[in-house]
């Protein structure tokens, strides 16, 4: 990836949560029972996880989000102080307790429940109150863990100030016109296509965004239609440890080389590569790669 001189200004509009990672033998069937070998928390959230991985990949990062008054809420906000991380514009609600996510995880195969909580009190209002980020940033990250309607009036406000806007679509809702129409970049599971566009065909999908939608699956692979061809990008992940917050990774890569100015295709190698080196720590945010890990390749 080509770094530029200028450093890249990138709002995360999201969540954030403490993720409670319990590892098992194998996933727990309906009415199941298992022993876990052990348990661990790590922060998460997707949007967190976004914020987190473009700030060690150099941006200058706020993150615009609402943690609960309490003491997750806290570790929360000095985690992204101490990650470089602007939080002037987090909202602590007494409304609600922060975020959280349930994960069972097994040969790095895992199921999340995630709690939104303080998450769902991101409302348009807090967003409004942090335009002035708008109108000096390159590029707007957000994703579908808040309120949908506060995902349409930050895409809005990123249009109006002509900011380039990069959607992770999950956990999958479908997406309105205006959102998609308004997207630089949308980010989607394949398996969940057809919620997010509400089609059911991957290759006519695919082909209707051309440059503008990135599919991947659990392979870490991404497929994108560049107007002419398919193109497939895949990494190989001989040794994933977990696979939790690949596509976080994945987008808050293809985010920092897309300021960059790389070619997409440069991008979209790029989060491929950040994406495979989370699966190598534990938890979805712990095990972010900074720029420096990829001196040399
Ligand atoms: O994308 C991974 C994230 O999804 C869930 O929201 C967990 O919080 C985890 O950190």
């Amino acid at each position: 990836m080509k770094v530029s001189t200028e450093q890249p200004k990138i709002i995360v509009v999201g969540s954030s949560s403490i993720d409670l990672v319990l590892s098992t033998e194998h996933l727990p069937k309906p009415n199941e029972t298992v022993l876990a070998e052990k348990s661990e928390s790590f922060f998460g959230g997707k949007g967190a996880n976004q914020a987190v991985g473009a700030a060690r990949l150099g941006a200058d990062v706020s993150f615009v989000g609402c943690v609960g008054m309490d003491p997750f809420g806290q570790q929360i906000m000095r985690n992204l102080v101490d990650e470089g991380v602007d939080v002037s514009y987090v909202t602590e609600t007494e409304d609600a307790a922060t975020g959280s996510a349930f994960v069972t995880s097994s040969a790095g195969v895992n199921s999340i429940v995630v709690v939104p909580a303080s998450n769902y009190c991101l409302k348009s209002s807090h967003v409004a109150e942090a335009e002035r980020l708008f109108s000096s940033s390159d590029l707007l990250l957000i994703q579908l863990e808040i309120p949908m309607e506060t995902v349409e009036f930050s895409v809005e406000l990123a249009r109006k100030n002509n900011v380039k806007i990069g959607v992770y679509a999950s956990p999958p809702k479908k997406l309105s016109e205006s959102v998609i129409e308004a997207s630089t970049f949308i980010v989607a599971k394949s398996s969940e296509l057809s919620i997010v566009f509400g089609e059911d065909q991957r290759e006519d999908i695919l082909r209707k965004y051309a440059n503008k939608l990135f599919v991947r699956d659990d392979s870490n692979s991404t497929t994108y239609y560049n107007g002419s061809e398919m193109k497939y990008y895949r990494n190989d992940h001989d040794s994933v440890l977990h696979k939790m917050g690949m596509g976080d990774a994945f987008t808050s890569g293809f985010a920092v080389a897309l300021c960059h100015g790389n070619p997409v295709d440069d991008c979209v190698q790029f989060g491929n590569d950040v994406s495979l080196k989370v699966t190598k720590n534990c938890g979805s945010q712990s095990g972010l790669p900074y720029l420096k890990d990829f001196s040399g390749e």
